[in-house]
């Protein structure tokens, strides 16, 4: 179903001792010191039957799909229009389109996967500690305190950046600041790029984005999806839309992100050398229901860890997003700001345990 890397064969011993000598200390720690207690802290919810996630996921056929490709090197004056089209047929029939030749180099992916192992091999006692790697208090994340059933319950764990706290990186694991740096810049331009494009289709005023999402609104969420035992029928990300305008995601091999395509789950064919895009809500609102922000998941596998990192780009606060009408279609989505979108996301999620999103602001 899946394609497994040797190093992730590697890492997929589940009582492996990892070797923490390049993260400042020099002996081995356990992969159980490095696991959030997941079934430890949330006993009741794991080994309750009737806590079971019931979910979809277990009758599913896991259905691979090959995401429409859109190569930026063919990326030329003759045949621009036609490329901007495929690229806008891909945001609006699929919501996710992989990217080739996206200009971020593989030395910076793989360095920032590097990284994001070195960080998550930290013992989890010191990933929870209040100031881990200098960062502001709920950066690091894992499972859902708020789960009341397993159905909620997210088997992974986050780091999650907002670009202006990148240069306050504390230096834990052997300065991750440039590489993270660097790869949140890259993947910066490329959104800005991309989204410009997709504008361009709509006649969406192409310097919308530069006046709207300044260098620090921005966020990356680094995870891992640590293995997970296929009877605990949880999953590693639960079904979700991304709160932002474009997410560029870099993956590896493991696998296990799916997408909702006409009612079905379908899983993404892991591929380390693409950019994965996709477009976020307040794209679908700009556009004015013409880009689809698509529900997406993880299936967590069972016997290897899965690393991701996903860069949001988002406007600022003050931002306002309105939809571009036209004759023909009308605005389907009220004017609001960024602000009182992700207010009403948390108000939401406080009242009810879930996101509920664009349906809020429907005309
Ligand atoms: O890990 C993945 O493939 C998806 C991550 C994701 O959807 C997110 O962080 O919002
Ligand atoms: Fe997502």
């Amino acid at each position: 179903m899946v394609l497994i890397s040797s190093m992730n064969v590697f890492l997929s011993v589940p009582r492996k001792l990892v070797h923490a000598r390049s993260i400042n200390f020099s002996f081995f720690i356990s992969m159980d010191d490095i696991e959030p207690p997941f079934e430890k802290t949330y006993p009741t919810l794991f080994h309750n039957s009737t806590a079971k996630a019931n979910d979809e996921r277990l009758v599913a056929v896991d259905e691979e799909c090959q995401l429409p490709s859109i190569d930026l090197a063919r990326l030329n004056f003759r045949s621009f229009d036609k490329w901007i089209e495929e690229m806008a047929e891909a945001a609006s029939q699929w919501g996710f389109f992989q990217v080739m030749n996206h200009g971020i180099p593989q030395k910076v992916l793989e360095s920032m996967r590097k990284e994001q192992m070195k960080i998550f091999h930290q013992p989890f006692r010191k990933k929870s500690e209040q100031n881990f790697m200098n960062l502001s208090a709920d950066s690091y994340r894992w499972g859902n305190p708020k789960a009341t059933c397993l159905k909620q319950f997210l088997w992974s764990e986050a780091l999650h950046i907002p670009v202006t706290d990148i240069s306050r990186l504390g230096d834990e694991s052997n300065n991750p600041r440039s590489t993270i740096g660097l790869f949140s810049t890259k993947a910066a331009n490329l959104a800005e790029r991309l989204a410009e494009y997709l504008a361009r289709n709509l006649k969406i005023k192409s310097s919308y984005f530069r006046e709207n999402c300044l260098p620090g609104s921005s966020y990356l969420r680094m995870n891992r999806y640590p293995p997970c035992p296929p009877s605990f029928e949880v999953l590693g990300l639960i079904p979700h839309t991304d709160s932002d305008f474009l997410t560029i995601l870099y993956q590896d091999h493991v696998g296990g992100l799916q997408l909702k395509k006409d009612g079905r789950w379908l899983s993404v064919k892991p591929n380390p050398d693409v950019l994965i895009v996709n477009v976020g809500d307040l794209f679908q609102a700009l556009s004015n229901g013409v880009y689809k922000s698509v529900e997406h998941r993880v299936v967590s596998h069972p016997k290897v860890e899965r690393y991701s990192v996903a860069y949001f780009y988002c406007p600022s606060y003050e931002a306002v997003i309105e939809s571009t009408e036209n004759i023909i279609e009308p605005a389907i989505y009220r004017k609001f700001s960024f602000r009182e979108y992700k207010q009403q996301i948390q108000e939401d999620v406080r009242a009810t345990g879930n996101k509920v999103g664009l349906s809020r602001f429907l005309l």
